[in-house]
């Protein structure tokens, strides 16, 4: 029988001890490049210093403290360890990343990320030279020389996720790759190549290959800093000659885009859509990795990283972030730092009370098992819904309205993102097409909401779950390819915080969940899902046709849904509301909500579609706000996901909210 070699389970095993939750948090401080050591003249010594515990110390953090003359303060922040200067690429693999691979063997998922400012050393710790290999590099050396002797097959895929779309590098076109979710849960990357290979010089060849993608002569004249994250998949497919049973485990290797403080560094129009985007998504990931170990339902939907990355976050799947810091004074490393600490604390505070918590929220994630073959894709085994037109949403949203308070509609509109105690029952909220108006069963019910006080009468929802700040999940690619209700992910959990001075740090180190509470919030939702489902599926054809495997059957089927024995907007929308409201009164609220939701959302689909003429129309733009939501359209599709994006076109929150009531009160 092929078998894992023993040194490789005994080191996995031994590693688990130090890996307190999921994911574990180290420090790297990068050496100095030839070009600092010339400057310095000899006098190189590093702003951080890394205290480690003393024997007898019980705690088994490390102190990583900033301090210079430049700086007046000291700050200390602590972090599962620290790679000081001299601990390079090697030495970082040997005890962190090869204790993972055991787990690829036996079909799991996991990955490594490094992140930190700009400069920090990123990507050479990921992928190195060829003379210093990095991470990646060294973890493929090691997995082929393994799957060599178990007959294992290896693959490897390159993209990069760029103002949240993600690109195969591997394809000279940059062909864009779409996530989907099966009905097992399993993330899918439609369009995403995978390339075996048999050597390192290969892996090399393609890494030169990805990269003449990021050559800037092949982009636009408007990519020129093109900053990105960028990853590399390993995967390995094996067969147990005893079971007969073949597995395909990953391992994920992503360099993530230096993180920049756009209040600080002034940057022009384009920079600031891109560092936006790196940022919103760095934030996803530290929310996704502070939910992990807790019972909060983890943020995944609200990046395409995030997104893409859930399969190797779930179940028993392992994570290493590396926290990459510059050996010179820069304020960005030590927002990193702060962040890299907060993470960790949030994990380990969450894993310490672990045995206090009832079972696990963690699902175990099949790992789809495709055969490896020269730039194969994974094949869409799922069902998308095209968004066929039932009736007119003006109709629907004018009849809602006539039930609801109008102005009151609008205070806080600022956020359909922010505001405080509101959450979505369902996944997506519909996208609204100017010129088509889509309503479909499906956005109608998924576009019903609930604050927290409804949901704390709902049969499920443990009450003392505390949500600091919950936004609906307006994102279009949700709906395209979520068609069924997924009650869980509507209660994703985000934290909507900016960068913050480091003096509310300390405060903020407090602010966690109460991990006592049981059960887990997700496993109740997911009941919940269940009951709401099979509520849809008493209806006739509608709902169900969602859960059909066959894409093209599906879509076809939604296209013929204009028979008009077809459960209507309404009646789903009271069916759930019956369920969800305890009084008429509450019934209106909810209803409220929803028809504010509708509201944003075309509004924001309009910014995102308009001509400018059409634009210019909107209350609040004039010709150059129109003339720069097209630019940032010719950059990004869609700019637009939810009502803060419109601060990028230089609106305050107090003009958005005024615009969005002026908006509302003008249809009545
Ligand atoms: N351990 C090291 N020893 C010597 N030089 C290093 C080391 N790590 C990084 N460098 C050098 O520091 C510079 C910045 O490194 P790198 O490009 O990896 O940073 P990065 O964080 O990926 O940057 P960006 O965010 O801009 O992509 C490079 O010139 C690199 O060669």
């Amino acid at each position: 029988m092929a078998s894992i070699p023993s040194e490789l389970t005994v080191s996995r095993l031994n590693s688990r001890s130090e890996w307190r939750g999921k994911v574990r948090i180290v420090g790297k401080i990068r050496g100095w490049s030839d070009l600092e050591t010339k400057a310095s003249n000899g006098d190189s010594s590093p702003w951080i210093s890394v205290q480690r515990p003393k024997e007898g110390e019980s705690s088994d953090f490390v102190t990583v403290s900033f301090g210079d003359q430049l700086i007046s303060q000291k700050d200390s922040y602590k972090l599962d360890y620290c790679y000081e200067q001299g601990e390079e690429a090697a030495q970082l693999f040997s005890r962190e990343v090869r204790p993972l691979l055991s787990g690829v063997f036996e079909g799991l998922s996991a990955s490594v990320l490094a992140y930190g400012a700009r400069g920090s050393g990123k990507t050479f710790l990921m992928q190195g030279t060829e003379e210093k290999p990095g991470l990646g590099p060294l973890a493929l050396a090691e997995i082929l020389s393994i799957g060599e002797g178990i007959g294992g097959l290896v693959a490897v895929s390159c993209y990069e996720v760029y103002q949240d779309h993600i690109y195969d590098l591997l394809e000279q076109n940059r062909q864009e790759v779409s996530i989907l979710e099966d009905s097992m849960g399993r993330i899918l990357l439609k369009g995403l190549s995978q390339v075996p290979v048999k050597t390192l010089p290969e892996l090399y060849k393609l890494y030169g290959q990805g990269s003449t993608s990021h050559n800037p002569a092949q982009r636009g004249k408007n990519d020129v800093s093109h900053r990105s994250h960028k990853g590399l998949i390993i995967y390995v497919s094996h067969e147990n000659k005893d079971s007969g049973v073949s597995t395909t485990g990953k391992i994920n290797f992503l360099d993530l885009a230096g993180y920049v403080d756009t209040k600080r560094i002034s940057i022009d129009g384009s920079n600031l859509v891109e560092s936006a985007w790196i940022n919103k998504s760095l934030y996803t990931l530290q929310n996704v990795v502070k939910a992990l170990n807790g019972r909060e339902r983890v943020p995944y939907r609200e990046s395409k990283l995030t997104r893409m990355l859930q399969d190797s976050f779930e179940g028993k799947s392992q994570s290493l972030m590396v926290s990459c810091l510059n050996p010179s004074f820069c304020q960005d490393t030590i927002y990193t730092v702060s962040l890299a600490s907060r993470s960790c604390q949030a994990v380990n505070q969450l894993s310490c009370d672990s045995t206090k918590k009832t079972k696990s929220t963690a699902r175990i994630v099949p790992i789809p098992s495709p055969k490896i073959g020269r730039r194969q894709t994974f094949s869409n085994s799922v069902k998308k819904y095209d968004g066929s037109q039932l009736r007119t949403t003006e109709t629907r949203i004018k009849s809602q309205l006539s039930t609801t308070k109008g102005r009151k509609l609008f205070d806080g509109a600022s956020s359909a993102a922010n505001s405080i105690q509101e959450k979505v029952l369902v996944e997506a909220t519909p996208t609204i097409k100017p010129s088509s108006l889509i309503d479909t069963v499906e956005s109608s019910l998924s576009s019903v909401p609930f604050d927290m006080e409804h949901s704390q009468t709902i049969k499920g929802i443990p009450e003392a779950v505390t949500v600091e700040e919950t936004k609906p999940n307006l994102s279009p690619q949700a709906t395209e390819h979520s068609p069924r209700i997924n009650i869980e992910t509507a209660c994703d959990t985000i934290s909507l915080e900016e960068p913050k001075g480091d003096s509310n740090l300390e405060k903020e180190n407090n602010v966690l969940v109460d991990v006592n509470v049981s059960p887990p919030l997700s496993e109740r939702l997911r009941e919940l899902s269940n009951s709401l489902k099979s509520l849809c599926s008493s209806t006739p054809l509608a709902c169900e046709k969602y859960l059909k495997e066959d894409e093209s059957n599906a879509i076809q089927d939604c296209k013929n849904l204009v028979d008009p024995k077809t459960p209507t907007v309404e009646s789903c929308m009271l069916l759930k509301n019956r369920d969800i409201a305890s009084s008429p009164l509450e019934a209106c609220n909810v209803m409220s909500s929803s028809v504010k939701q509708s509201l944003v959302q075309q509004y924001l689909n309009c910014l995102n579609s308009a001509s400018k003429e059409e634009l210019k129309e909107l209350k609040g733009i004039g010709e150059k706000r129109a003339t720069y939501i097209l630019e940032l359209r010719e950059e990004s599709p869609e700019p637009f996901k939810n009502l803060d994006d419109l601060k990028t076109i230089g609106l305050s929150e107090k003009q958005i909210k005024g615009m969005m009531r002026k908006y509302a009160g003008e249809l009545f």
